[in-house]
């Protein structure tokens, strides 16, 4: 489990997160979800140590963020971070020598998932396929936990179908995803829980799939009351 307790963060008197809290569960898509500037993508660095806090803790299944837990989280950015000229399946053999978590069974599971080709120049690829050669370049790692920001960002309907899709395979397996998106739309139906943000605060934590049984309503019902309120 992670386990966010009460972190907040400045940026000089700027107070971007504030004590915000939530927990994330092995095996359960969690979704952090806001308007623009709310913190989300504060909080997934914030969690791999990519950015300090200035109060509160973070804990990874009880342990605070060590180097010999990197292996446990992976970092799934909205850009790209290979070199444009690298071609995908170069980008593959680098992730290979550098990462020993690396799976290449399914790496080559994912390239064929998103129908991407090892030939294929990464500055050549339309923002669909290189945001499915980033996914394809994070999900083939071994990791415990899964921070994706953004993955739906600026794409068409149809990548982000297929991107939502690969949330119901074996490639996700058992591990636990905490996402940001603002094209909830896309993924209500996989959600687990729903983490409310305001001004980096958490108005709401709730399961999906309670409020849908136990209220009748979606989760963008729930945040039009929550927001609009
Ligand atoms: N390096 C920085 N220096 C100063 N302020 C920053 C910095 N990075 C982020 N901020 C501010 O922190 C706040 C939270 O930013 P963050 O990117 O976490 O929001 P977000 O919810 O992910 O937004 P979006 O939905 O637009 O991606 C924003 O007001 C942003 O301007």
């Amino acid at each position: 489990m992670i386990e966010v307790s009460q972190i907040t963060k400045k940026y000089g008197r700027k107070r971007v997160l504030d004590e915000a809290t939530f927990t994330a569960d092995k095996g359960q898509i969690t979704c952090l979800v806001g308007i623009n500037g709310v913190g989300k993508s504060t909080i997934l660095k914030a969690i791999m140590g990519l950015t300090t806090i200035s109060s509160g803790q973070i804990l990874i299944d009880g342990q605070r963020l060590e180097p010999k837990l990197y292996e446990k989280i992976v970092f799934i950015p909205d850009t790209i971070t290979m070199p444009p000229n690298m071609k995908i399946g170069d980008a593959m053999l680098f992730m290979n020598d550098f990462y020993p978590n690396w799976n290449v069974k399914r790496a080559f599971e994912l390239l064929s998932f998103f129908k991407l080709k090892v030939q294929d120049r990464i500055g050549d690829l339309s923002k669909g396929n290189a945001a499915k050669m980033n996914l394809l370049l994070g999900l083939a790692l071994d990791a415990d936990y899964l921070l994706m920001d953004e993955p739906f960002s600026g794409i068409d309907i149809f990548s982000r179908e297929q991107i939502a899709n690969v949330f119901t395979t074996h490639l996700i397996e058992d591990r636990g995803v905490i996402i940001t998106t603002h094209e909830i739309q896309d993924i209500e139906h996989l959600i687990d829980k729903v983490v409310l943000l305001d001004q980096g605060r958490v108005l709401k934590e709730f399961s999906a799939e309670e409020v849908r049984m136990k209220e009748g309503k979606s989760v963008v019902d729930v945040m039009r009351e929550v927001y609009q309120a």
